[in-house]
Protein backbone atom coordinates (compact mmCIF):
# COMPACT_ATOMS: atom_id res chain seq x y z
CA UNK A 1 0.00 0.00 0.00
CA UNK A 2 1.18 3.75 -0.81
CA UNK A 3 0.53 6.31 1.89
CA UNK A 4 -2.86 7.22 -0.23
CA UNK A 5 -3.71 4.16 -0.55
CA UNK A 6 -3.26 3.27 3.28
CA UNK A 7 -5.19 6.16 4.47
CA UNK A 8 -8.35 4.72 2.85
CA UNK A 9 -7.91 1.03 2.06
CA UNK A 10 -10.78 -1.10 2.01
CA UNK A 11 -8.82 -4.57 1.03
CA UNK A 12 -6.06 -6.27 3.15
CA UNK A 13 -3.81 -9.01 3.08
CA UNK A 14 -3.32 -10.57 6.05
CA UNK A 15 -0.69 -13.15 7.01
CA UNK A 16 -0.91 -14.96 10.15
CA UNK A 17 2.33 -16.23 11.56
CA UNK A 18 2.26 -19.41 13.69
CA UNK A 19 5.43 -19.31 14.44
CA UNK A 20 8.08 -22.14 16.54
CA UNK A 21 8.85 -20.84 19.86
CA UNK A 22 12.44 -21.94 21.83
CA UNK A 23 13.92 -21.14 24.86
CA UNK A 24 15.87 -18.39 23.71
CA UNK A 25 14.50 -15.12 23.17
CA UNK A 26 17.40 -14.19 20.62
CA UNK A 27 16.38 -16.76 18.38
CA UNK A 28 12.87 -16.86 18.73
CA UNK A 29 13.07 -12.57 17.51
CA UNK A 30 15.41 -13.66 14.78
CA UNK A 31 13.24 -15.99 13.52
CA UNK A 32 9.86 -13.99 13.98
CA UNK A 33 11.82 -11.27 11.69
CA UNK A 34 12.90 -13.48 9.03
CA UNK A 35 9.39 -14.88 9.25
CA UNK A 36 7.85 -10.93 8.70
CA UNK A 37 9.88 -10.59 5.34
CA UNK A 38 8.85 -13.89 4.45
CA UNK A 39 5.51 -12.55 4.56
CA UNK A 40 6.41 -9.24 3.16
CA UNK A 41 7.42 -11.28 -0.23
CA UNK A 42 4.21 -12.56 -0.05
CA UNK A 43 2.68 -8.66 -0.37
CA UNK A 44 0.85 -8.86 3.25
CA UNK A 45 0.16 -5.52 4.10
CA UNK A 46 -0.81 -6.50 8.41
CA UNK A 47 1.17 -9.64 9.77
CA UNK A 48 0.39 -10.96 12.88
CA UNK A 49 3.00 -12.88 15.48
CA UNK A 50 1.53 -15.46 18.05
CA UNK A 51 0.90 -14.90 21.89
CA UNK A 52 4.34 -15.18 23.35
CA UNK A 53 6.21 -15.35 20.69
CA UNK A 54 9.49 -14.44 22.30
CA UNK A 55 9.53 -17.10 25.02
CA UNK A 56 7.65 -20.36 25.47
CA UNK A 57 4.36 -19.43 27.38
CA UNK A 58 4.00 -20.77 30.80
CA UNK A 59 4.00 -18.80 34.14
CA UNK A 60 8.44 -19.89 34.86
CA UNK A 61 8.97 -18.31 31.43
CA UNK A 62 7.18 -15.07 32.33
CA UNK A 63 9.49 -13.26 34.49
CA UNK A 64 13.03 -14.26 33.15
CA UNK A 65 11.26 -12.74 29.46
CA UNK A 66 9.83 -9.67 30.87
CA UNK A 67 10.58 -6.73 28.90
CA UNK A 68 10.10 -3.28 28.80
CA UNK A 69 7.46 -1.60 26.45
CA UNK A 70 8.34 -0.32 24.24
CA UNK A 71 11.99 0.40 25.01
CA UNK A 72 13.00 -3.96 25.35
CA UNK A 73 14.53 -6.06 23.34
CA UNK A 74 11.38 -7.45 21.61
CA UNK A 75 9.66 -4.30 20.73
CA UNK A 76 13.02 -2.69 19.09
CA UNK A 77 12.79 -5.89 17.01
CA UNK A 78 9.07 -5.43 15.78
CA UNK A 79 9.66 -1.69 15.50
CA UNK A 80 12.69 -2.42 13.11
CA UNK A 81 10.76 -5.35 11.30
CA UNK A 82 7.43 -2.84 10.59
CA UNK A 83 9.84 -0.06 9.46
CA UNK A 84 11.84 -2.21 7.00
CA UNK A 85 9.19 -4.02 5.76
CA UNK A 86 6.56 -1.53 5.45
CA UNK A 87 3.71 -3.29 6.87
CA UNK A 88 1.89 -2.88 10.28
CA UNK A 89 2.82 -5.80 12.35
CA UNK A 90 0.86 -7.10 15.79
CA UNK A 91 3.95 -7.95 17.51
CA UNK A 92 1.71 -10.95 19.33
CA UNK A 93 2.56 -10.85 22.70
CA UNK A 94 4.91 -10.63 25.41
CA UNK A 95 5.31 -10.52 28.73
CA UNK A 96 5.76 -6.76 30.01
CA UNK A 97 7.21 -5.52 32.84
CA UNK A 98 5.64 -2.21 34.21
CA UNK A 99 6.41 -0.35 37.13
CA UNK A 100 2.52 0.45 38.64
CA UNK A 101 2.47 3.02 41.70
CA UNK A 102 6.08 2.07 42.78
CA UNK A 103 5.17 -1.87 42.42
CA UNK A 104 6.63 -3.90 39.60
CA UNK A 105 4.04 -5.92 37.84
CA UNK A 106 3.77 -8.19 34.54
CA UNK A 107 1.47 -7.93 32.13
CA UNK A 108 0.83 -10.46 28.80
CA UNK A 109 1.03 -7.09 26.42
CA UNK A 110 0.63 -7.30 22.18
CA UNK A 111 2.06 -4.33 20.32
CA UNK A 112 0.85 -2.84 17.43
CA UNK A 113 3.46 -1.02 14.73
CA UNK A 114 3.12 1.21 12.01
CA UNK A 115 5.28 0.76 8.77
CA UNK A 116 6.91 3.34 10.29
CA UNK A 117 7.46 1.83 13.13
CA UNK A 118 5.73 3.39 15.58
CA UNK A 119 3.81 1.85 18.55
CA UNK A 120 0.44 2.34 17.53
CA UNK A 121 -1.57 0.44 20.90
CA UNK A 122 -0.69 -2.13 23.14
CA UNK A 123 -3.23 -4.40 24.86
CA UNK A 124 -2.75 -6.27 28.19
CA UNK A 125 -4.52 -9.14 28.19
CA UNK A 126 -7.61 -8.48 30.28
CA UNK A 127 -8.86 -11.98 31.25
CA UNK A 128 -5.97 -14.03 32.76
CA UNK A 129 -6.05 -17.31 31.90
CA UNK A 130 -6.66 -19.16 35.32
CA UNK A 131 -8.63 -22.87 34.80
CA UNK A 132 -8.26 -26.04 36.48
CA UNK A 133 -9.15 -29.34 34.76
CA UNK A 134 -8.48 -31.94 37.11
CA UNK A 135 -6.23 -34.89 35.60
CA UNK A 136 -6.05 -32.33 32.19
CA UNK A 137 -4.60 -29.24 32.74
CA UNK A 138 -4.42 -26.50 35.79
CA UNK A 139 -3.37 -23.09 34.60
CA UNK A 140 -2.69 -20.30 36.81
CA UNK A 141 -1.76 -16.70 34.99
CA UNK A 142 -2.73 -14.68 37.53
CA UNK A 143 0.32 -16.23 39.94
CA UNK A 144 2.51 -13.94 38.13
CA UNK A 145 0.81 -11.78 35.46
CA UNK A 146 -1.61 -8.88 36.67
CA UNK A 147 -4.96 -8.31 34.25
CA UNK A 148 -5.30 -5.13 31.64
CA UNK A 149 -7.30 -2.70 32.19
CA UNK A 150 -8.66 -1.50 29.19
CA UNK A 151 -10.12 -2.67 25.87
CA UNK A 152 -7.65 -1.46 22.70
CA UNK A 153 -8.57 -0.56 19.18
CA UNK A 154 -6.53 0.84 16.20
CA UNK A 155 -7.06 1.38 12.96
CA UNK A 156 -5.87 0.40 9.54
CA UNK A 157 -6.75 2.25 6.20
CA UNK A 158 -10.87 2.09 6.34
CA UNK A 159 -10.84 -0.86 9.10
CA UNK A 160 -11.08 -0.37 12.90
CA UNK A 161 -9.32 -3.54 14.35
CA UNK A 162 -10.41 -4.75 18.08
CA UNK A 163 -7.43 -6.58 19.84
CA UNK A 164 -7.57 -9.69 22.49
CA UNK A 165 -5.04 -12.63 24.14
CA UNK A 166 -5.88 -15.77 23.85
CA UNK A 167 -8.67 -16.26 26.97
CA UNK A 168 -9.94 -12.80 25.95
CA UNK A 169 -11.63 -15.06 23.02
CA UNK A 170 -13.86 -16.71 25.49
CA UNK A 171 -15.67 -13.55 26.37
CA UNK A 172 -18.13 -12.68 23.83
CA UNK A 173 -19.10 -9.62 25.82
CA UNK A 174 -15.45 -7.76 24.73
CA UNK A 175 -16.03 -8.72 21.54
CA UNK A 176 -19.51 -7.45 21.10
CA UNK A 177 -18.12 -4.20 22.52
CA UNK A 178 -15.64 -4.00 20.04
CA UNK A 179 -18.73 -4.47 17.41
CA UNK A 180 -19.97 -1.36 18.91
CA UNK A 181 -16.99 0.64 19.05
CA UNK A 182 -16.92 0.13 14.85
CA UNK A 183 -14.15 -2.75 14.38
CA UNK A 184 -14.60 -5.20 11.66
CA UNK A 185 -11.57 -6.98 12.04
CA UNK A 186 -10.82 -8.75 15.79
CA UNK A 187 -7.61 -10.33 16.38
CA UNK A 188 -6.43 -12.58 18.86
CA UNK A 189 -3.26 -13.67 19.26
CA UNK A 190 -3.81 -17.14 21.44
CA UNK A 191 -2.19 -20.17 22.30
CA UNK A 192 -5.03 -23.21 23.14
CA UNK A 193 -3.96 -25.98 24.46
CA UNK A 194 -4.31 -29.83 23.57
CA UNK A 195 -7.27 -30.23 25.91
CA UNK A 196 -9.73 -27.20 25.25
CA UNK A 197 -8.11 -26.66 21.50
CA UNK A 198 -9.44 -29.34 19.90
CA UNK A 199 -13.08 -28.64 21.08
CA UNK A 200 -13.25 -25.04 21.79
CA UNK A 201 -10.66 -22.99 19.12
CA UNK A 202 -12.52 -23.25 16.15
CA UNK A 203 -16.30 -22.93 17.68
CA UNK A 204 -15.20 -19.46 19.86
CA UNK A 205 -13.71 -18.22 16.51
CA UNK A 206 -16.30 -19.15 14.19
CA UNK A 207 -18.93 -17.50 16.96
CA UNK A 208 -16.94 -14.51 17.48
CA UNK A 209 -17.03 -14.08 14.00
CA UNK A 210 -21.05 -14.35 12.93
CA UNK A 211 -21.93 -12.74 16.56
CA UNK A 212 -20.04 -9.59 16.19
CA UNK A 213 -20.47 -10.14 12.07
CA UNK A 214 -16.12 -9.23 12.05
CA UNK A 215 -13.65 -10.91 10.25
CA UNK A 216 -12.24 -12.59 13.19
CA UNK A 217 -8.06 -14.23 13.18
CA UNK A 218 -6.27 -16.04 16.04
CA UNK A 219 -2.70 -16.76 15.64
CA UNK A 220 -0.99 -19.32 17.54
CA UNK A 221 2.68 -21.33 18.35
CA UNK A 222 3.48 -23.99 16.18
CA UNK A 223 3.18 -26.75 18.33
CA UNK A 224 6.66 -28.03 19.53
CA UNK A 225 7.79 -31.79 20.67
CA UNK A 226 8.63 -31.50 24.32
CA UNK A 227 7.65 -27.73 24.77
CA UNK A 228 5.94 -28.00 28.61
CA UNK A 229 2.79 -26.34 26.94
CA UNK A 230 2.02 -28.08 23.87
CA UNK A 231 0.07 -24.97 21.76
CA UNK A 232 -2.80 -26.54 19.61
CA UNK A 233 -1.79 -24.51 17.29
CA UNK A 234 -4.34 -24.26 14.15
CA UNK A 235 -4.41 -20.26 13.02
CA UNK A 236 -6.93 -19.15 11.27
CA UNK A 237 -8.96 -16.50 9.82
CA UNK A 238 -12.79 -16.70 9.26
CA UNK A 239 -14.95 -14.20 7.73
CA UNK A 240 -18.18 -12.30 8.93
CA UNK A 241 -20.10 -15.92 7.90
CA UNK A 242 -18.28 -18.19 9.45
CA UNK A 243 -16.15 -19.45 7.20
CA UNK A 244 -12.61 -20.35 7.32
CA UNK A 245 -10.70 -18.75 4.91
CA UNK A 246 -7.10 -19.79 5.80
CA UNK A 247 -6.17 -22.68 8.28
CA UNK A 248 -2.82 -24.02 9.68
CA UNK A 249 -2.26 -27.38 11.35
CA UNK A 250 0.24 -27.95 13.95
CA UNK A 251 3.37 -26.80 12.46
CA UNK A 252 5.51 -23.77 11.74
CA UNK A 253 3.72 -22.18 8.78
CA UNK A 254 2.31 -18.68 7.27
CA UNK A 255 -0.90 -18.41 6.44
CA UNK A 256 -2.55 -15.68 4.02
CA UNK A 257 -5.81 -14.55 3.15
CA UNK A 258 -7.37 -10.90 1.74
CA UNK A 259 -10.11 -9.16 3.86
CA UNK A 260 -12.76 -6.72 2.13
CA UNK A 261 -14.55 -4.29 4.48
CA UNK A 262 -17.28 -5.11 1.54
CA UNK A 263 -18.04 -8.65 2.58
CA UNK A 264 -18.61 -6.95 6.19
CA UNK A 265 -21.17 -4.24 4.70
CA UNK A 266 -23.05 -6.66 2.76
CA UNK A 267 -23.45 -9.52 5.49
CA UNK A 268 -24.27 -6.90 8.31
CA UNK A 269 -27.01 -5.64 5.54
CA UNK A 270 -28.10 -9.20 4.59
CA UNK A 271 -28.50 -10.25 8.25
CA UNK A 272 -29.30 -7.10 10.30
CA UNK A 273 -28.72 -8.40 13.61
CA UNK A 274 -27.81 -5.37 14.87
CA UNK A 275 -30.95 -3.46 13.98
CA UNK A 276 -32.96 -5.70 15.27
CA UNK A 277 -31.00 -6.28 18.79
CA UNK A 278 -34.20 -5.89 21.60
CA UNK A 279 -31.51 -3.37 23.62
CA UNK A 280 -35.20 -2.88 25.36
CA UNK A 281 -35.03 -6.57 26.84
CA UNK A 282 -31.38 -6.72 27.55
CA UNK A 283 -28.00 -5.09 26.30
CA UNK A 284 -23.97 -5.14 26.86
CA UNK A 285 -22.78 -2.18 28.91
CA UNK A 286 -20.32 -0.24 27.36
CA UNK A 287 -18.82 1.92 30.59
O1 LIG B 1 -9.07 -20.69 27.00
C1 LIG B 1 -8.32 -21.63 26.78
O2 LIG B 1 -8.72 -22.78 26.70
C2 LIG B 1 -6.85 -21.40 26.59
C3 LIG B 1 -6.44 -20.02 26.96
C4 LIG B 1 -4.99 -19.81 26.95
O3 LIG B 1 -4.21 -20.68 26.67
C5 LIG B 1 -4.44 -18.48 27.24
O4 LIG B 1 -5.20 -17.58 27.62
O5 LIG B 1 -3.23 -18.29 27.07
Amino acid sequence: MNTASKIMARTLKLALIQMEVSAVKAENLMRAMSLVGEAKKQNADVVVLPECFNSPYGTKHFEPNAEEVPTGQSCTSLSDAAKTNKLHLIGGSIPERLVDNGTAKLFNTSTVWSPEGTLMAKHQKVHLFDIDIPGKITFKESETLSPGRGLTTFDIGSWKVGLGICYDLRFNEMATIYRKMGCSLLLYPGAFNMTTGPLHWELLIRARAVDTQCYVAAIAPARTKGAGYQSYGNSMLVDPWGKILCRADADEEIIYADIDLSTVEEFRQQIPVYSQRRTDLYDTVEK
